[in-house]
């Protein structure tokens, strides 16, 4: 292996694109797979754009090499059709970093590649989709890994990029506390609003509640958060511009599926193997898997 690895990135949306312009300012460009052609990236971030640069690779046999490290940065909803990229991309040395939400990543993956190939990730920064071919940036790029071997390829190539990256002994405590996140942002898409929604008394009661099962359906699944994870989560949506969207409401809003199951399904099905009672989810979930996958 070089000095940095041979990096690719499948999915060059509003998360890849922020990873792939990091690597690419620090001269690490990587390899881009994607499913619509542009000539280049484009990522607005406080007041300037980084552009990076083409050909985006739009079908695996243009693929000539195999990867030391792939990111993959598609939609849960998008794996299986992205998986070709998978086989003409890895080797079985490859380390495949999950640009995702949800805490299932390595079950998703697992048909596609061994379990020592794939690293499951928490994404924190939000980035939305703008036209064409540009995505806006709106906080500091972080990500946290698992601290497993395969990790260190992750770190070394972002190291000294504008992404940060960290690693915990705790993976399981800290994706089920993103997942939270991702569950309460699952109400915006019900109303069609974006982070302001959450300044609403109701809507603050309401997501409490909520908050409140998924906190008991996270320790079943042994995630070690404390009582006040639900008002610390629903105060950074406080804290939020009251026009930040959520990945799944730009989904909703452009009528693409949803990633309902991975975010708000996983409450409700998670919760009936172990027994808690998930009224609030029993109520969201089908109403978010009817608004993503109809009929009607
Ligand atoms: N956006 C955010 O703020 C955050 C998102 N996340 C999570 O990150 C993941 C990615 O989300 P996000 O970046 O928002 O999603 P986007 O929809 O912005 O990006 C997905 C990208 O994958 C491309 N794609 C779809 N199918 C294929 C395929 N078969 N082969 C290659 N590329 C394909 C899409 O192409 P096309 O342009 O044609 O649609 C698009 O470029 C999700 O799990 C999301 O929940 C996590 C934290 C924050
Ligand atoms: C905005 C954020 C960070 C929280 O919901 C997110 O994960 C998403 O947009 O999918």
């Amino acid at each position: 292996m070089s000095q940095y690895p041979a990096i690719a990135l499948i999915g060059p949306g509003a998360i890849g694109t922020t990873v792939a312009a990091a690597l690419h300012e620090a001269g690490r460009t990587p390899t881009l797979c994607g499913r619509t052609a542009h000539d280049s990236l484009l990522l607005r971030v406080d007041n300037h754009r980084i552009e990076i640069p083409g050909p985006i690779l739009t079908h695996p046999s243009a693929v000539k090499q195999h990867y030391d490290l792939v990111f993959v940065a598609v939609k849960s909803t998008q794996v299986a059709e992205a998986a070709p990229w998978l086989a003409a991309l890895c080797s079985e040395k490859t380390v495949v970093c999950v640009l995702q939400n949800g805490v299932e990543q390595r079950s998703l993956f697992a048909p596609y590649l061994s379990a020592q190939q794939i690293l499951p990730s928490v994404v924190w920064f939000p980035a939305q989709r703008e036209t064409g071919n540009a995505v806006w940036l709106r906080s500091s790029p972080r990500l946290t890994l698992p601290d497993v071997a395969e990790s260190h390829r992750v770190l070394e190539a972002l190291q000294g990029t504008r992404c940060e990256v960290d690693v915990t002994t705790d993976f399981t405590q800290v994706a089920w506390r993103k997942l939270m996140q991702n569950a309460l942002a699952g109400l915006m898409v019900l109303t069609g609003r974006r982070a302001g929604m959450f300044s609403r008394i109701d809507i603050t009661g309401l997501s409490l509640a909520l908050l409140q099962e998924c906190l008991a359906v996270a320790r079943a699944e042994g995630a070690a958060l404390g009582d006040e994870v639900p008002q610390e989560i629903l105060a950074w949506f406080h804290r939020a511009p009251a026009d930040l969207s959520t990945s799944i409401l730009t989904d909703r809003q452009a009528d693409r599926p949803l990633e309902w199951d991975c975010r708000n399904g996983v409450i409700q099905r998670r919760g009936q193997a172990h027994g808690i009672a998930t009224p609030i989810s029993d109520l969201i979930v089908p109403l978010l898997a009817a608004a993503s996958d109809g009929p009607g």
